[in-house]
């Protein structure tokens, strides 16, 4: 059991041990165990697999009925080290809501603030988050006027506003177009090569592209967690090419759901 609140090593950002959630009677996480450290790591899971409620304990919103989380060694049952974790947290809820009335610029600044950055650093901050997404040419341009992909790449800078080693992201890559899609994941998958990056997704394909390490969610079991890598039926693939490999994950997901 965790026991301090220095719990996880250096290179494991995220702990989580034996975790259980219910709403009421109804069981939704049953006894969650994993461990992952930096780069993109995929949950894959059916509709009301239980994925939304592992990020939402992930980032702090809902407490687990048993078990521990640690973020970056902060052990999440101890108020004090909530705060701290939450310092080190960026999270992107899955219907993403933005300022609509106000400029890119003006919303990825209040998301930095509102995380805490100094005032006196806010606007550099608010320009490497809009570099990061690729958006500094709409700096100027209100919310309310980005196509679904941009609108999402600004949820992502206000998520990265105050530079965090953990990125929460629920459902990233839904309801845009494969272009926009294509971009997102790219970045993505450029922020996982220096931070811890979580995702959800129904999507075999965002995985394939841009995970390194996957869990699979069925009814509230974590039926794996390990690097794709090992995934019996991508190691058994001749051809790496996503494609391939996304046709791959969706075998092993059907054998481990069943
Ligand atoms: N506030 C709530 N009260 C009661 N049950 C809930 C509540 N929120 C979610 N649930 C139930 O918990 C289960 C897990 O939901 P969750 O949103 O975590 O799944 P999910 O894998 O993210 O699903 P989806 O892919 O559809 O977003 C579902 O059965 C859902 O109906």
């Amino acid at each position: 059991m965790m026991q301090s609140s220095t719990i996880c090593p250096e290179d494991l950002s995220i702990v989580c041990e034996h975790v259980n959630f219910s709403y009421g009677k109804q069981e939704i996480l049953k006894d969650i165990s994993f461990s992952v450290g930096k780069g993109v790591t995929g949950i894959l899971g059916t509709n009301g697999a239980g994925k939304t409620t592992v990020l939402s304990i992930l980032s702090t919103l809902k407490k687990p009925k048993s078990g521990h989380v640690a973020l970056l060694g902060h052990d999440l049952s101890r108020y004090s080290s909530v705060e701290g974790a939450r310092k080190n947290l960026g999270f992107l809820p899955q219907h993403v809501e933005v300022m609509n009335f106000s400029s890119v610029q003006d919303n990825v600044a209040y998301a930095a603030w509102a995380h805490g950055v100094d005032e006196k650093h806010v606007e550099e901050a608010t320009m490497r988050a809009l570099s990061a997404v690729n958006l500094e040419d709409k700096a100027s341009v209100k919310a309310r006027k980005l196509s679904g992909g941009q609108r999402q790449r600004l949820g992502i800078a206000c998520t990265i506003a105050h530079n965090p080693q953990i990125i929460i992201l629920d459902e990233p890559t839904v309801g845009v177009d494969p272009l926009q899609r294509n971009d997102l994941r790219n970045l993505i998958l450029h922020l996982g090569q220096s931070r811890t990056v979580i995702l959800s997704t129904h999507l075999v394909d965002d995985i394939a592209r841009i995970a390194q390490t996957l869990l699979i969610l069925n009814s509230g079991n974590l039926s794996y967690c390990g690097p794709l890598a090992d995934l019996d039926e991508v190691r058994a693939c001749t051809s790496q090419s996503p494609t391939d490999v996304a046709e791959s994950i969706e075998h092993a997901f059907a054998r481990l759901g069943s």
